[in-house]
């Protein structure tokens, strides 16, 4: 069965959403995909979607232990209730820990939360539109704890390789595929299977000199920035992934993950996000 999704069409973007991960699924611009989504994307609720704007909480990857399970969490796979959208908002949802209890993973979850997540078109000054997007992550419980949290956006480049990321220089970085901490110099060029957690928090412009388009994206309430491509190797091996497909993006994640995680005290909403528009390419 195929999943029904969310479609908002003003004429210049078209965006398409689901309530399973309240995962925004595309953003295409005039026409052009800002946001990539894999042509082999299992759109039956059974996996998270490959593409668009996975949502990871309350844990990324495999957690701060490094132990935990499923990958990224427990909300890209769970179905949102659609929330009252507000001012500019295209779409809202909500979802609280009773809503994943029976999850694979559950038990992994370190206390209540309820959660917000909003998507909004704006105009920008140069009349181009800009997408935000924003997640609130409430505690309603009586105990403060810590949550790793990211929006892990897949960027629609021409060619991954002719690619340059600025925003990221000097950075320092954990290599996940070395194990090596490292300090950026200059802009990321990626020429390999690439998975980083850069102590930064941009704004991140993609110069997608192939595409002939720059993507800038302006994260809020997190301090780092994951930066991931698997390249040809590691795509061939990931079912929803097509061949050469590892070519067409490039994840660029407003991140908060291991000691950058965030806590979340009694009573308390964190509220992280992020902005992206599209610019001239080299500019
Ligand atoms: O395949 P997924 O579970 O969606 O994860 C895809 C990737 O997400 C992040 O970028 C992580 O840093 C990577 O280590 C991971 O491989």
């Amino acid at each position: 069965m195929s999943l029904t999704p969310r479609v908002h069409d003003d004429g210049r973007s078209r965006l398409m959403a689901y309530d399973h991960g309240a995962h925004l699924a595309t953003w295409e611009l005039d026409g052009e995909p800002v946001l990539w989504l894999s042509e082999a994307a299992v759109l039956d609720g059974s996996h998270a979607i490959r593409g668009g704007v996975p949502i990871c909480f309350p844990w990324f990857a495999d957690g701060p232990d490094g132990e935990h399970s499923p990958s990224h969490g427990v909300v890209r796979t769970a179905v949102w209730r659609p929330a009252t959208a507000q001012g500019e908002e295209i779409w809202a949802w909500e979802l609280s820990h009773t809503d994943v209890v029976s999850a694979p993973g559950a038990d992994q979850i370190p206390g209540p939360f309820h959660l917000r997540y909003a998507v909004r078109l704006s105009p920008s000054g140069a009349g181009r539109p800009v997408l935000h997007l924003e997640l609130q992550a409430h505690n309603p419980g009586p105990s403060t704890y810590e949550v790793e949290v990211a929006l892990h956006t897949y960027v629609a480049v021409g060619d991954v390789e002719q690619v340059q990321i600025e925003g990221l220089d000097t950075a320092d970085y954990l290599d996940k595929v070395t194990g090596s901490r490292r300090r950026q110099e200059g802009p990321v060029r990626l020429t390999g299977e690439t998975d980083r957690v850069y102590e930064r928090s941009g704004p991140v412009r993609v110069q997608d000199h192939a595409g002939g388009r720059a993507v800038e994206l302006s994260p809020r309430g997190a301090a780092q920035t994951v930066v991931w491509n698997p390249w040809a190797e590691q795509a061939a091996t990931t079912s929803d992934l097509t061949d050469e497909s590892w070519r067409r993006f490039v994840c660029v994640e407003t991140a908060a993950t291991k000691e950058q995680a965030l806590t979340v005290t009694p009573g308390q909403t964190r509220t992280l996000g992020c902005s992206l528009s599209t610019h001239p390419v080299g500019r």
